[in-house]
Formats: C-alpha cells, sequence, structure tokens
C-alpha cells in the first residue's frame, strides 16, 4: 500500500501501466510481418487485402494523433489512455474471433484507434508526475519502449504463436490490454493531487485537464509557430525514413545484395533495434544532465543522413560492417525524440498532449509516404529478375533509396540547425532545471 501512497513510487507504477500498454500498441503495429501467412490462409486474402489490414493502422494512427493530444488535454491522461487501451484491447480480441476478413478489419480498426491515444498520454502523465529536468529522460524512456514492442512482434511473437495459434495469441493480448486498462484507471491518475497524494517536490502545479477554448487556443498558437513546422518536417523525414528502412526494405535490401537468408538479415535489423532502444534513454538522460535539447537533436540528425550516406555510396557495405552501423547509428540517433520534449516546453503544461499529437502526426505521415517514395525508386531500377515470384532490386536501385534516405536526412539535419539558431536566439539553456517555460 505504501508503494501506492508514496508519490515518487506511485508515479513509476503509473507510468510502468501507461508503458505496458504502449509496448502493445507498438506490437499490435508491427504484429502483421510474423502474422501475414497465418492471415492469407485463415481469410484466403490477396496481397492487397492483407496490405491494406497492415496499413490501415498506420493511417489511423497519424489521423488521430491531433484528436488523441485534444482528448488527453481535455479529459486527463488517465481517462483516455484508459479508453484507448480498452478500445485497442477489444479490437485484439475482436481480430483474433474474427470468422470472416470484415470482422477482422474492423478489429484491427479498433486496434489502430484505441493504440493511437497512448503515446501522447503516457508523455502527459510524465509531465505532470515528472520534474521538468526528468522529461527528457522519460521521452526518451517512454519512446525506448515502444522499440521494444517492436522487438516483441518478431520472434517472441513467432514463438507464440507456434504454441498458442494466432488467434490464442491475439486473444491472449486482448486479455493482457484489458487488464492494463483496468490498472491504469486505478493508479495512474493524472496529478499527484488527482491521486489525493502530496505533491512531488519542482514538479510545478499542472492542470489536469483544460477546457475546449483554451485548447482551441493552443492549437493556433501552436500552427502559427514556425519550430512546430521545423519539428514536424524533421519528424516527417526521420520517422519515415526509419520505418521504411527499418521495417520494410532492409531485410530485402541485404538479402538481395548479399545473399543472406532473411532470417540472417533479420539480425542485423534486431541490433539496430538494441540501439534503437538504447539511443533514446541515454540521449534522454545526458540531455536532462546537461540542460541541452536542440544540439542533441542536430547531432542525431546528422549522424542519420551520413548513415545512409554510406550506404549511397557503396552500395554493397560488408556485413560486420552493416552490424555495426545499425548498432551505433541507432544509439547515436536517440537524440530524436527529444523533439517531443522540445514542443512540450515550448507551449503551456495544459497544451502538451496537443502539440506533441501535432508534431507526431507529421512523422506517421512520413511513415505512411516514404515506403511508396523508396519502393518507386527500386521498381525504377529494376531490370525484371524475380525468385519465386518477389522482384530482385538492382545494387544501383538500393544506391538510389539510400540517396533519398540520405537527403531525407540532410533536410532533416536543416530544420534541426535552424531549430537550434531559433531556440538559442531566444532563450539560451544554462541548467538541466531552467528548461520550463511559463505555465498557463
Ligand atoms: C512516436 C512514437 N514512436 C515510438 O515510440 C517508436 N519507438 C516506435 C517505433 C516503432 C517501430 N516499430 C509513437 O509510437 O507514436
Amino acid at each position: 500500500m505504501r508503494l501506492l501512497s508514496n508519490p515518487y513510487r506511485r508515479r513509476w507504477i503509473g507510468w510502468g501501466l501507461l508503458v505496458a500498454a504502449f509496448f502493445l500498441v507498438s506490437l499490435h503495429r508491427s504484429s502483421t510481418a510474423v502474422l501475414s501467412g497465418e492471415l492469407m490462409r485463415a481469410f484466403d486474402t490477396t496481397a492487397t487485402s492483407l496490405g491494406l489490414l497492415h496499413s490501415s493502422f498506420f493511417y489511423l494512427y497519424a489521423a488521430f494523433q491531433v484528436p488523441a493530444g485534444l482528448l488527453t488535454d481535455r479529459y486527463g491522461a488517465r481517462a483516455t489512455a484508459a479508453t484507448g487501451t480498452a478500445v485497442m484491447s477489444a479490437g485484439a480480441v475482436a481480430f483474433g474471433l474474427a470468422s470472416t476478413y470484415s470482422v477482422a478489419f474492423g478489429g484491427r480498426v479498433l486496434v489502430g484507434l484505441g493504440a493511437s491515444v497512448l503515446f501522447v498520454a503516457a508523455l502527459r502523465f510524465c509531465a505532470n508526475w515528472f520534474r521538468p529536468d526528468e522529461f527528457g529522460t522519460m521521452t526518451g524512456a517512454t519512446f525506448s519502449v515502444g522499440i521494444l514492442g517492436g522487438l516483441a512482434a518478431t520472434t517472441p511473437l513467432a514463438v507464440a504463436i507456434s504454441r498458442l495459434g494466432w488467434r490464442g495469441s491475439m486473444v491472449g493480448l486482448g486479455v493482457a490490454g484489458l487488464a492494463a486498462a483496468v490498472g491504469i484507471l486505478l493508479v495512474s491518475h493524472d496529478s499527484p493531487a488527482d491521486a489525493g497524494l502530496e505533491p512531488i517536490d519542482d514538479v510545478p502545479d499542472r492542470p489536469d485537464v483544460t477546457d475546449a477554448a483554451t485548447l482551441k487556443r493552443y492549437v493556433s498558437d501552436a500552427v502559427r509557430e514556425p519550430e512546430t513546422w521545423l519539428l514536424g518536417i524533421m519528424l516527417f523525414f526521420m520517422t519515415g525514413i526509419g520505418i521504411t528502412i527499418f521495417g520494410l526494405w532492409g531485410i530485402p535490401y541485404l538479402v538481395q545484395t548479399h545473399g543472406i537468408s532473411v532470417t540472417e538479415a533479420s539480425v542485423y535489423l534486431l541490433v539496430g533495434n538494441v540501439g534503437g532502444m538504447i539511443g533514446p534513454t541515454a540521449f534522454g538522460w545526458l540531455s536532462d544532465r546537461w540542460g541541452q535539447r536542440t544540439g542533441l537533436i542536430v547531432f542525431s540528425t546528422v549522424v542519420f543522413g551520413l548513415t545512409w550516406a554510406v550506404f549511397a555510396a557503396f552500395g554493397t557495405v560488408p556485413l560486420f560492417l552493416v552490424g555495426a552501423i545499425f548498432l551505433f547509428s541507432r544509439v547515436l540517433r536517440g537524440g530524436v525524440p527529444l523533439a517531443f520534449t522540445v514542443i512540450k516546453e515550448r507551449h503551456p503544461e495544459g497544451a502538451s498532449g496537443t502539440v506533441i499529437g501535432i508534431v507526431n502526426t507529421m512523422g506517421w505521415i512520413g511513415a505512411a509516404v516514404f515506403p511508396v517514395v523508396l519502393g518507386a525508386a527500386l521498381d525504377a531500377y529494376w531490370t525484371g529478375d524475380t525468385v519465386n515470384g518477389t522482384r530482385v532490386y538492382t545494387e544501383l536501385g538500393y544506391r538510389v533509396a539510400f540517396a533519398i534516405a540520405a537527403a531525407a536526412g540532410l533536410l532533416a539535419a536543416a530544420c534541426a540547425i535552424l531549430l537550434h539558431v531559433r531556440t538559442r536566439a531566444e532563450r539560451p539553456l544554462e541548467t538541466g532545471t531552467d528548461l520550463e517555460q511559463p505555465t498557463d
């Protein structure tokens, strides 16, 4: 019981439940790769209908980031996250029990809708329970849990499917999610005061919820600020390219240019994802210690652009280097999630969810756009070769795709540098505790 009545311990339990739900979001989001064979058999789907089942999640997720932010600021992180987790989990149960493609599709739509609120709600919770100079660390740690969820959608999910079947696994995830929703409702209160607890030292008193008229003003303030667009455009390139290479074209590139198996290729992506888990938390922590946000973002975008420039320049990079580059570049890219910290700190606390949702939308639009752009580049250099009906792309095609990724990194770096210059001019940061803007 003392665990729940001590605000310093309670905040970790509240955050733990929210990120457990966010872990499930990431797992569901990436699950179709492992489920694809089972789904084709169960519903006799074509590649197009399977693709629709997969991509609908991303479109819904992107489209609902702004409503998710508004709901979180208007009704609080607890109510929004508990409802979202319950909807996501009910969708997973419906998906697992579906007897037709339409029911499965409906279930997946619910999963995407419910999932869309959790990242924003988890960060809104952190804004009310953690000090401003802890928020960078919490942003990074929340992001890292997202990567872990993506990892769980690979071998662990495949093992679960082999033991429980795909339907049993989906229903199991749904039941786990429903339990998390109940936990969030009971424990993840909007603020220490909302939970009836003493305030936490140096955590300014926050508004738990914001009225609709004030929120409207916050939205118009945010969209009129150039910094919102700089952060959003940067995330458009970074999230878009990252998801496209690590979620789609990375494996075919390694298989087709190095002649290795899919299983072997997936190890290199796994190594990259381990880096992706370490980087955001480490950079968030450093950022809080050094009182530095935008400089670290610049560093990460430059590393990102250079990484893809190496692949564009050399095409077939030796495998040991591929592993090392994937690992280190993902660690060093860990400054990018600080974009959410920066946007939160530029606006009143009552707008945290809304402004985080606005910039996150642009990141996920990138995730919808870049698979098509890089796919078109590969198709343009395709020479007609196929193996077992699958197109085999040329090394030149991959180099052009990586050159596009490098150019995207360059543009992201330009946004980050501009942001850095503008923010330094308006407000130099001296200490880690001097990061807060006045609250509403
Ligand atoms: C912005 C946030 N993204 C993350 O937290 C990433 N860690 C997820 C990466 C997913 C890759 N499978 C979000 O999910 O909104």
